[in-house]
């Protein structure tokens, strides 16, 4: 409604309309008249009044027909319409209040009353015209606001797919390296079953695992974290055999943007990625002394500072650490600490090795010959007594990654058919399958450096007790002239005991 109101007076009667005009003339009121009902609608829609004073009784459309069309134009819908009527019977008033009046009129016109009724009329209105107004904000607030919910509902909707299918895969891992991922029915392996699921449930413990290469060390400790509360958080898998020196520290701690050269942002180390979770520390035998140092602070405090940091914080990581080493003559040799040892042996796990359970293999075999020959496209590859015996028979320096390998390589050579002894290809030959008819494979990098050969087959001695020619080939990928010169040599310096005047196979000194 504009400052000064303005009021449409719609009478056929000329008269009437000057008295009206002259009742209203000081009221601060704007006026426009119409003489007929056609003339009162085509005003209404062109100035779209803020109050209508309509005569009933009019020739052409009279009052209620007027009435009835301002409801129904878009602009003068809301405008309010009294009637002023001679009449004074309810059936007229009833009519008139159908038709959509706010209020009537008599006539004779008394000047207070119209004056009163225009006014109240007037105020009602603008009130009104104010509540639609207010109205309309509230329906844009409102139709903005579920524009909000609906995004926040796609927004929520999206994360929780993205959720389910985060769970979905972290099920899938949890599956995929659960306890069950650890094949054998030995009692031996049961009892180590029972003491990985005791882990499970204690979350917080560290654990050292300890055994042979090949033996399980990483599938126990995945199955460790994957089984127990932290495996929402993730398992960070270190190798800290392969870690250079000079990178430990920033490989462990993380570092920050300009900390050296190179180091163009912030990274976070082993043990921020693992917060919440499992860290594990493979080879940790072979962990430098001075990381060593650092290690044990962070497992005593659980604070990390990033290199070239001052911010330091707090993490919540289990450590599980495995090792093939000697780890007693390690501590002995001062190559390893001893205070770190106990922090880190908050339970030890000891993992046997496969020579020692034998009665295994069959399940072994079964379970690497249907993972690896779905990987390779073979429905139902299968295996000559023969060659279950032959596995059943050897000792497996290697372990089970060894029998993994084994059944890898058979399922290739014997191209589908039944896998036979002769498709098992044994690195360290005993005596009885020296006989199995061996394929030729071309050395793939032979081992040239003299010393480092020998420190392998010292090594494989030491671990087996016993190496032979057919190894110590396999093992350095050289021919048997330059397999038997290394192992003579060895021999004569006194560090290999020949075994028999005619095999050459040698034993490690008593
Ligand atoms: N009991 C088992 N059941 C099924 N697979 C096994 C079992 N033990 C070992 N493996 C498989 O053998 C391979 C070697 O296992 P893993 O890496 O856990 O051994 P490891 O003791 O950690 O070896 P390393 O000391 O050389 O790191 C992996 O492919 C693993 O899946």
């Amino acid at each position: 409604m504009s400052s000064i109101p303005l009021v449409l007076l719609v009478d056929d009667k000329p008269d009437n309309l000057d008295l009206l005009v002259n009742y209203l003339a000081e009221c601060g009121l704007e006026l426009k008249v119409a003489t007929d009902g056609e003339q009162g609608l085509e005003l209404a829609a062109e100035y779209v009044p803020d109050l209508i004073l309509l005569d009933v009784m009019m020739p052409g459309l009279n009052g209620y027909e007027v009435c009835d069309r301002l409801r129904n134009m878009p602009t003068t819908r809301h405008c309010p319409v009294i009637f002023m009527s001679a009449l004074n019977d309810t059936d007229s008033k009833v009519r008139g209040f159908d038709a959509g009046a706010v209020d009537f009129i008599s006539k004779p016109f008394q000047r207070p009353e119209v004056l009163a009724r225009i006014q109240a009329h007037l105020t009602i209105s603008q009130q009104k015209q104010q509540l639609r107004l207010k109205n309309q904000q509230l329906v844009q607030l409102n139709k903005e606001l579920q524009e909000q919910v609906n995004k926040r509902q796609q927004v929520e909707h999206a994360l929780q797919l993205a959720d389910e299918r985060l769970s979905a895969l972290s099920r899938q891992e949890a599956e995929h390296w659960g306890i069950d991922a650890f094949v054998g029915d030995s009692r031996v392996v049961v009892e180590l079953l029972e003491e990985v699921r005791n882990l499970q449930q204690a979350p917080d413990t560290n654990v050292l695992v300890l055994g042979e290469s090949g033996t399980g060390k990483e599938l126990v400790s995945r199955a460790i974290h994957f089984g127990s509360k932290r495996k929402l958080s993730a398992f960070v898998a270190v190798n800290c055999s392969a870690i250079p020196a000079e990178l430990a520290d920033a490989e462990f701690f993380g570092h920050v943007k300009g900390a050296y050269t190179g180091a163009t942002s912030d990274r976070s180390g082993y043990f921020v990625q693992a917060d919440g979770g499992t860290l594990f520390l493979d080879e940790i035998g072979d962990m430098p002394i001075h990381l060593q140092a650092k290690l044990l602070r962070v497992l005593e405090d659980g604070i990390v500072t990033p290199v070239g940091g001052r911010q330091s914080r707090r993490v919540n990581v289990r450590i599980v650490a495995a090792t093939n080493a000697d780890i007693s003559d390690k501590i002995r040799k001062q190559a390893f600490r001893q205070d770190l040892y106990f922090r880190l042996a908050g339970y030890q796990i000891q993992l046997p090795p496969l020579r020692e359970r034998l009665s295994d293999i069959p399940l072994l075999v079964d379970h690497f010959l249907t993972s690896l020959g779905r990987q390779m496209g073979k429905d139902y590859p299968t295996l000559t007594p023969q060659a279950l015996q032959a596995l059943q028979q050897y000792h497996y320096p290697g372990n089970v990654r060894e029998l993994k390998n084994l059944i890898e390589y058979a399922l290739i050579a014997s191209r589908g058919r039944p896998i036979g002894a002769h498709h098992l290809r044994f690195v360290d030959l005993s005596a009885e399958q020296s006989a199995v008819d061996l394929p030729y494979h071309e050395p793939a990098k032979p081992h040239s450096n003299t010393e480092s050969a020998e420190t392998l087959l010292m090594n494989y001695a030491n671990n087996t007790g016993r190496i032979d020619n057919t190894t110590a080939q396999a093992l350095l990928r050289v021919d048997h002239g330059r397999a038997s010169y290394l192992l003579k040599k060895l021999y004569k310096d006194g560090k290999l005991q020949k075994q028999g005047q005619r095999r050459w196979a040698f034993y490690i000194p008593a």
